[in-house]
């Protein structure tokens, strides 16, 4: 005869049912309750009107996250066709035309119901600040003229306007730090290296700089319950566009009708027009009386007189403080990791040198050979690549090189805390991010509460209390436990 088990009572079976549909209730609702909501996103565009050319750049994060504290990311960007902005002064209409196609393109990235909601900015950097100094009106017909059509868009166009140097090196150095977690996390900040066409930024935070010895290279930040006092300075005209324009204005002094240019290759022949290589405020004081309409450009591709015609351009005369970079700017002492983006990623990557454990000997020694090879060869070499690019990149070597180490006081120690970076995690490195986090207020000046748990650590946590509970209550129910028979079964 089978034994009927002692656990099938009805009390048991009740207690045991009503126990399991309860942890089951219990964790459902936990989970239901906390759940990460679907993934919605918001959006937010920036247009970077660039000296060179224009970019539109499209930010996504997630929608649920309180006072939008959630990642940031870039999930789109756009390269505007044509020169920057700055270059349509004489027919103002084209430069809102030219960014019709970008635009298009981020009205199908965008989902259309966001469309509304999503901010949108234009920042112009030095391109436009050489326009606004030489002829202010044509810089404010420019203006007039992409606002018109962006305000055409279905975005919620938030003005268009030149950012100060001061501006752009912050908030370049607010993106590399933003993407890299050390503001959250309260860690050494990087360093920022900006390199563009008409102005470079350097910005970092050193120990020795409170901001007193040079009040107008200091920007105070409180960023996640933390304070940052960072050094940042934009030099105009040492963007390497116009700092080109300063090395032919250099040897074209005397008014020849040909220079032999050290920094262009071998074999290098071009007729150039004087009045075109002197329309900027950069050199446009320096135009030789009576010149000729054109010179001709020959390249002798020499390094080494590649660096001093370059090094000409740098004042290191006079510094009226503790200690400078170039050109009586205050610099403090260079501290931390670097992150060196724009130019100078793309021009150190076409070398082949952006791997900064190569000692700087080799790197001059890697120069010398590439400035000498001979033109033919490097078109042949190169045949993708835009001859206008092309010929300039023994000059952009050289001159990034000249403004790491003779500029800004980078030795062999410290050149390899150097990276040359154009993305972090996906998202390219430059103003435009931190111009927009700036503006949306999406990073907080204090550290924000974020719950104790994550949300499968509270999961997990409620069903192992659940368990525990429900065996106790069982435990307790012992003395209404039927007894166990343990007398001998007799067969
Ligand atoms: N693929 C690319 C894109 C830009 N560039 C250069 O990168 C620089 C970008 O400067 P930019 O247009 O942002 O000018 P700024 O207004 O920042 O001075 C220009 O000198 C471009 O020629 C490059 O060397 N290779
Ligand atoms: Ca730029």
């Amino acid at each position: 005869m089978k034994e009927k088990n002692p656990w099938h009572t009805p009390v048991t079976i009740i207690i045991t049912v009503i126990g399991v549909i309860a942890i089951v209730a219990l964790v459902t609702v936990a989970v239901l309750q906390n759940r990460p909501l679907a993934q919605k996103y918001k959006y937010g565009i920036v247009l970077d009107a660039g000296s060179s050319h224009t970019a539109l750049y499209i930010y996504e994060w997630p929608a649920e996250k309180d006072n939008n504290t959630g990642r940031v990311e870039q999930t789109h960007s756009c390269k505007v066709k044509g020169p920057g902005i700055s270059s349509y002064a004489s027919a103002p209409s084209r430069a809102g035309e030219s960014l019709r196609d970008c635009m298009q393109e981020a009205k199908l990235r965008v989902p259309g119901k966001r469309h509304l909601e999503t901010p949108l900015y234009l920042g112009a950097t030095a391109g436009m600040r050489l326009l606004n100094i030489e002829n202010s009106s044509a810089s404010d017909v420019v203006f007039h003229a992409v606002e018109e059509a962006l305000q055409k868009s279905p975005f919620s166009f938030q003005g268009a306007r030149i950012l100060s140097g001061q501006e752009e090196g912050a908030f370049g150095w607010v993106t590399v730090n933003y993407l890299d977690d050390r503001l959250k996390q309260g860690l050494e900040t990087t360093g920022a290296l900006d390199l563009g066409g008409a102005s470079t930024q350097i910005s970092f935070v050193s120990d020795n700089f409170d901001g007193s010895e040079s009040p107008e290279n200091a920007v105070a930040f409180r960023l996640y319950g933390n304070d940052y006092n960072l050094y940042t300075h934009s030099f105009l005209c040492y963007g390497k566009d116009q700092a080109l324009r300063m090395v032919l204005a250099q040897q074209t002094q005397s008014g020849p009708g040909t220079i032999l240019d050290p920094c262009f290759h071998p074999g290098y022949n071009e007729t150039k027009n004087y009045s075109v290589l002197y329309d900027s405020p950069c050199v446009s004081d320096r135009k030789p009386q009576g010149a000729p309409a054109t010179f001709t450009h020959l390249g002798k591709g020499n390094f080494s007189q590649c660096l001093d015609v370059v090094k000409s351009i740098f004042n290191f005369t006079y510094c009226r403080y503790s200690q400078c970079s170039f050109n009586g700017v205050f610099q403090p002492l260079l501290q931390g990791p670097f992150g060196a983006f724009s130019a100078y990623y793309f021009v150190m990557n076409f070398l082949n040198l952006t791997d900064t454990s190569i000692p700087l000997d080799t790197v001059r020694k890697k120069l010398t050979s590439y400035c000498s090879t001979p033109w033919d060869q490097i078109k042949q070499q190169h045949p993708d690549v835009k001859v206008k690019y092309l010929a300039e990149y023994c000059f952009s070597g050289t001159y990034i090189l000249t403004l790491l180490t003779e500029g800004y006081n980078f030795t062999s120690e410290s050149y390899p805390n150097i990276k040359f970076i154009k993305k972090i995690k996906g998202s390219d490195a430059g103003w435009t991010l931190g111009y927009m986090l700036n503006l949306t207020n999406m990073i907080p000046a204090e550290a924000p509460d974020s719950p104790p748990l994550p949300h499968a650590g509270y999961v997990s946590i409620v069903t192992v209390i659940a368990i525990l509970l429900f065996v106790l209550f069982i435990l307790s129910l012992r003395p209404l436990w039927p007894r166990c028979s343990k007398q001998p079964q007799i067969i």
